[in-house]
């Protein structure tokens, strides 16, 4: 506790330590010991609470959840002290009052925040629920439709959010402290009763059940098996039904049970996994490459969907773009879907399209001016997924571009060194592989080739994050990671049709597990011409394909024409009306299974005399995520990958992997190497001909060593790449 100024009747108790101020058992126990001087120094009149550096505080330290509950210090029982003070006492809000730091906030007597700062309460986000009061106390301030809202999403709100809410009091756009300092000297004396939020009752609603009942079904639909937003809806109900001292009582089982959770236990960890993988990649170079760095970003010709993704990203974060087109036809396609994107995106924002500046030229232009290319810092190639093309490309852009640009390349599977040998400069080649929409996916894979510099990798990284993006640095594979592990998985689910499933089964089950969408409704969304024209140019389908190759073989590994047929029929997905499953029209998106192709599976079958079987939920999900999960270790011991959490910050962030399962290499980890071991080797017994189901020797090597913790597990490889 310290005094505002010599002579202040405010005492100001400073919430500190940094980066952002979370509530370690050290400051928690500093804030109680800071009220109590205060409470009992007679001539402190006004308490005022407020965080160093500008920010208020992140919350609870997450990483005290995973040690013993005898080393934690309760944060309830501290915010019911602040509020019962007989002192009047006010929250200075800057920067972030987030979890348990808006707790705090809610129970002092009055909020004051600036108006950069954001609040929320993003518990579920990392598997639990407010439970320092504060599903109790912020239904009585802003009622229960908004409270829920801010508690079962986790979102930040903006301080003219929060103001209009009445979750804070004042917003300010100076200095916040002086400000808070004048309410506290304002409030001296004036009665504390009706600031006290344990003391309000809940606002009524006109139909409080009619409305719960909608509010929870429309959480567990969101939720998809994931259990906190259903828990945070029950702690926000018994406010709604019990007394104030009740509902704590109900917060506090909830909690508990939350804390003790395994999706708690995976959200924390992919909260760290994220932010390491980011730092890792961050510190591979001491410096970014020289030269403005970003100054200038040229996407070179291909305006196609990702292409508009991408310059819309580069708009976005604030990063002056030229997009290159061939020719002005397709040049002015692409700008027109560039500017409706940027005109969608303005609307979600405060200060809209003035923010974003992107009809002024020397934020976006457009232009077939090759020559333009000359001067720029960093080139975006987004055309389609043609080698030739790519290294034509790249053979201009050596030529052209000055001797520091960066040249990237957005490609999900194709050679990176390939394409590197097409310049004079393949130090400065590098993959950055965008996910659709590049706008709105948060995951950048980064590839790097046989001769890429550390430091263009780390400007890549910088790249990932000037976009808000989560980049994550892998070696070069055909697939490179995300798409690597993907293609057993679809695999594992093509055959499954091919041996009695249907596609709403197996995306049933995938869907329940928790993935966004499952593999079948994903492909028809693609486009399922996608993979049809990269298997032709593998040689895999099509004409080139030698004839007498046996249907169901290739390269004596088992393979599943379905998707062929179904491409040679026009069956294309959702662009088409009809794939895996029929639409109620070409572009048409809701899928409803098809009678028509239920016979021609059954068909298939009976032709490649394959007797048709029940196969349940529990063969799905094993073959389809053990196939992945085992491509996962084997991607570890080739060193395409630095660490089993890269691969998971991908899938959570890139592939619709449930979050709240941790990523598939920390699922592995919690069902146990020994089990998918054993469950590999029975369904790779049972399907000789199929390759991606043989256990890796990476994990065969884990499961000997006794099945060591996930953080363990690089350290039972040798080889390492140089470059991560
Ligand atoms: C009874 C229980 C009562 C209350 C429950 C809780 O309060 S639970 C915690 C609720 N709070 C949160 O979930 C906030 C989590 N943090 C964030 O969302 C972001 O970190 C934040 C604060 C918006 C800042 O984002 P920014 O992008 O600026 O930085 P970054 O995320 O890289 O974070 C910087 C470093 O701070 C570490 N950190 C952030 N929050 C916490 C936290 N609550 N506890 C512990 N550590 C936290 C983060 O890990 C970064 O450090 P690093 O070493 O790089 O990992």
């Amino acid at each position: 506790m310290e005094r505002y100024a010599r002579s202040s009747a405010v005492a100001v108790i400073r919430l500190r330590n940094p980066p952002v101020n979370a509530l370690s058992v050290e400051v928690l126990q500093a804030l109680e010991d800071g009220l109590k001087k205060a409470e009992a120094d007679p001539s402190v009149k006004a308490i005022m609470i407020c965080g160093e550096n500008g920010k208020f505080s992140a919350g609870a330290d997450i990483r005290g959840f995973s040690t013993p509950k005898r080393h934690r210090v309760a944060l309830g029982p501290i915010v019911s002290l602040i509020e019962s003070s007989e002192k009047p006492v006010v929250a200075a809000i800057e920067g972030i009052a987030l979890g348990g730091g808006l707790e705090v906030a809610l129970g002092c007597h009055y909020r004051l925040a600036h108006v950069k700062a954001q609040m929320g309460l993003p518990e579920v986000t990392i598997g639990l629920l407010p439970g320092a009061e504060g599903t109790q106390r912020l239904p009585r301030l802003i009622g229960v439709p908004a409270a829920l809202d801010m508690i079962t999403t986790g979102k930040h709100i903006p301080a003219t959010e929060a103001l209009k809410l009445g979750l804070v009091d004042e917003i300010v756009e100076e200095n916040t402290i002086e400000a808070a300092i004048r309410l506290a000297n304002k409030v001296i004396g004036q009665p504390l009763g009706p600031r006290r939020l344990s003391l309000k009752p809940v606002p009524k609603l006109p139909n409080t059940d009619a409305f719960l009942r909608e509010a929870l079904a429309k959480v567990k639909k969101q939720a998809r098996g994931f259990l906190a937003p259903e828990l945070c809806f029950q702690a926000v109900k018994a406010a709604t039904e019990r007394p104030f001292a009740e509902g704590v009582r109900r917060e506090r089982e909830l909690f508990q049970r939350l804390l003790s959770s395994e999706q708690a236990r995976a959200l924390q960890y992919a909260f760290f996994a994220e932010r390491a993988v980011s730092r890792d990649h961050l510190s591979l170079a001491p410096s970014p490459l020289p030269g403005t760095l970003l100054s200038d970003v040229y996407i070179y010709t291909g305006l196609g969907t990702m292409g508009q993704g991408i310059a819309t990203s580069l708009v976005k974060a604030k990063i002056p773009v030229v997009a290159l087109e061939q020719d002005l036809e397709y040049l002015n396609k692409g700008r027109k879907a560039v500017m409706g994107l940027l005109e969608r995106e303005a609307m979600k924002m405060e200060g809209g399209a003035q923010t974003l500046d992107f009809h002024n030229p020397a934020r976006l232009q457009f232009t077939v001016d090759f020559d333009l290319l000359s001067d720029v810092d960093l080139v975006i190639e987004a055309v389609f997924e043609d080698m030739a093309l790519k290294k034509e490309i790249f053979h201009k852009l050596s030529k052209i571009c000055k001797p520091g640009a960066l040249l990237c390349t957005n490609t999900s599977a194709l050679n990176i060194d390939e394409i590197a040998s097409a310049t004079s400069r393949p130090q400065q080649v590098i993959g950055t592989h965008f996910f659709s929409p590049a706008h709105v996916m948060r995951l950048l894979e980064i590839i790097y080739g046989r001769h890429t510099s550390p430091t263009a990798i780390a400007t890549a990284m910088q790249l990932a994050k000037a976009l808000k993006k989560v980049g994550v640095v892998v070696g070069n594979c055909f697939g490179f990671v995300g798409n690597r592990m993907m293609f057993p998985y679809v695999e594992q689910a093509v055959f499954l049709l091919e041996e009695g499933s249907r596609p709403e089964a197996v995306d049933q089950a995938l869907e329940d597990f928790g993935f966004k969408i499952g593999p079948f409704r994903m492909s028809d969304l693609a486009g399922l011409d996608v993979g049809w024209r990269s298997r032709k140019g593998q040689g895999l389908t099509g004409p080139s394909l030698p004839a007498g190759t046996a249907a169901r073989q290739r390269h004596g590994q088992r393979y599943s024409p379905l998707p062929d047929l179904l491409c040679e029929r026009g069956r294309f997905g959702q662009k088409t009306g009809k794939g895996w499953y029929q639409y109620e029209k070409a572009g048409g998106r809701t899928a409803v299974p098809d009678p028509w192709l239920h016979s021609f599976l059954s068909q298939y079958r009976d032709s490649h005399g394959i007797k048709t079987r029940y196969i349940d939920q529990e063969e799905i999900l094993e073959r389809c995520l053990f196939s992945l999960i085992n491509e996962g270790f084997a991607i570890l011991a080739e060193g395409i990958a630095s660490a089993p959490e890269h691969l998971d910050v991908i899938y959570i962030n890139g592939y619709g992997w449930p979050k709240h399962r941790g990523g598939p290499m920390f699922y592995a980890s919690t069902v146990g190497l020994p089990h998918v071991l054993a469950k590999l080797q029975k369904y790779s017994e049972a399907h000789p001909d199929v390759p991606k189901l043989r256990p890796s020797a990476f994990l065969k090597k884990l499961v000997a060593a006794g099945n060591p913790p996930l953080k363990e597990w690089m350290s039972y490889l040798s080889r390492q790449s140089p470059k991560l």
